[in-house]
């Protein structure tokens, strides 16, 4: 693995002390129907501390969905290993939760069923009056509480995804799998939802690891970049570690030298990894 050759020492990477997710030569493969095995992910590697940001960044159809999918347990890998907390991660479970581009909502359930299913099925040993508690601090968390009662095709996009924020979070978990999730809306609802999930984060830090497309919101939202590789055979490029103090304030830093530099540094090594058939 390379990594970043900024001539600032900061943006090099610096491994979490501690790994709470460590990625250890991780290899998936397909099967096809004539070439042999295709090669999706090859030998990746990666460390996230227990309250880190990460976000990937990388070309369609590099893996990044079947990497989160993996650690999310719902993929096996072909070969290496995943560990969550010092475990093998063998299936899916309550301390990973994913958020979904396409939010993911049961449409015949109101907003707070949506988020009480998800609690009812996972805190099973809170009572009843615990899980109401529950349901409404995260209905709150995500300003929801007056549309509790509204069904899914009552709601906005950005409304949807907060929802399936709030049910990603009642739960608990130690571990956030995020794909793409502002993927789907206009620029000033995604401006303010990630907003919305840097104040929550920040107040009850947990491993985040978030795919996007968007420079500019892996900078704002992370404490690291990760840079994929193109596929077939995709690997991590660089890590980027992002200088920015938090609460980080989005007008403040895009003037700043250090964010250009790592805007442009990003953009270059995606311009690089461009394949001829995209
Ligand atoms: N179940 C599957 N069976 C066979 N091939 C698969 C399967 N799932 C994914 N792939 C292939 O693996 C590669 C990586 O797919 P993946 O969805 O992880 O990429 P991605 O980087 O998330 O793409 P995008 O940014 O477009 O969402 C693609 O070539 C895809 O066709």
């Amino acid at each position: 693995m390379q990594y970043t050759s900024f001539s600032n020492e900061s943006y090099q990477e610096v491994k979490p002390q501690h790994g709470f997710l460590e990625i250890e030569n991780l290899v998936k493969s397909y099967p096809t129907p004539d070439k042999g095995d295709a090669v999706v992910l090859d030998g990746v590697n990666l460390t996230i501390g227990e309250d880190e940001y990460i976000s990937v960044i990388g070309h369609s159809g590099c893996g990044k969905s079947t990497l989160l999918k993996i650690i999310g347990g719902f993929q096996k890998a072909t070969s290496g290993s995943v560990r969550l907390d010092g475990k093998e991660i063998r299936k899916p479970g309550a301390d990973r939760m994913m958020v979904f581009q396409n939010y993911s909502l049961l449409p015949w359930l109101t907003v707070r069923e949506n988020i009480r299913l998800a609690v009812d099925e996972v805190l099973k040993n809170a009572n009843r009056a615990e899980r109401i508690s529950i349901v409404n601090e995260h209905l709150a968390m995500v300003n929801l509480t007056s549309a509790a009662d509204k069904y899914p095709d009552e709601i906005s996009g950005g409304m949807k995804q907060r929802v399936g924020i709030a049910r990603a979070l009642a739960i608990r978990p130690k571990m956030l799998l995020m794909d793409e999730p502002f993927g789907a809306l206009d620029a000033l609802t995604r401006g303010k939802l990630q907003r919305q999930v840097l104040d929550i984060w920040e107040n009850h830090r947990q491993a985040v690891m978030m795919i996007t497309h968007d420079v500019d919101e892996a900078i704002y939202m992370s404490d690291r970049i990760v840079l994929m590789t193109n596929g077939p055979c995709a690997n991590i490029g660089e890590i980027l570690k992002v200088p920015f103090q938090r609460p980080r304030d989005r007008s403040v830093i895009r003037n700043s030298k250090e964010y250009f530099e790592l805007r442009n540094h990003a953009l270059n090594f995606l311009d690089h990894h461009f394949t001829s058939e995209e």
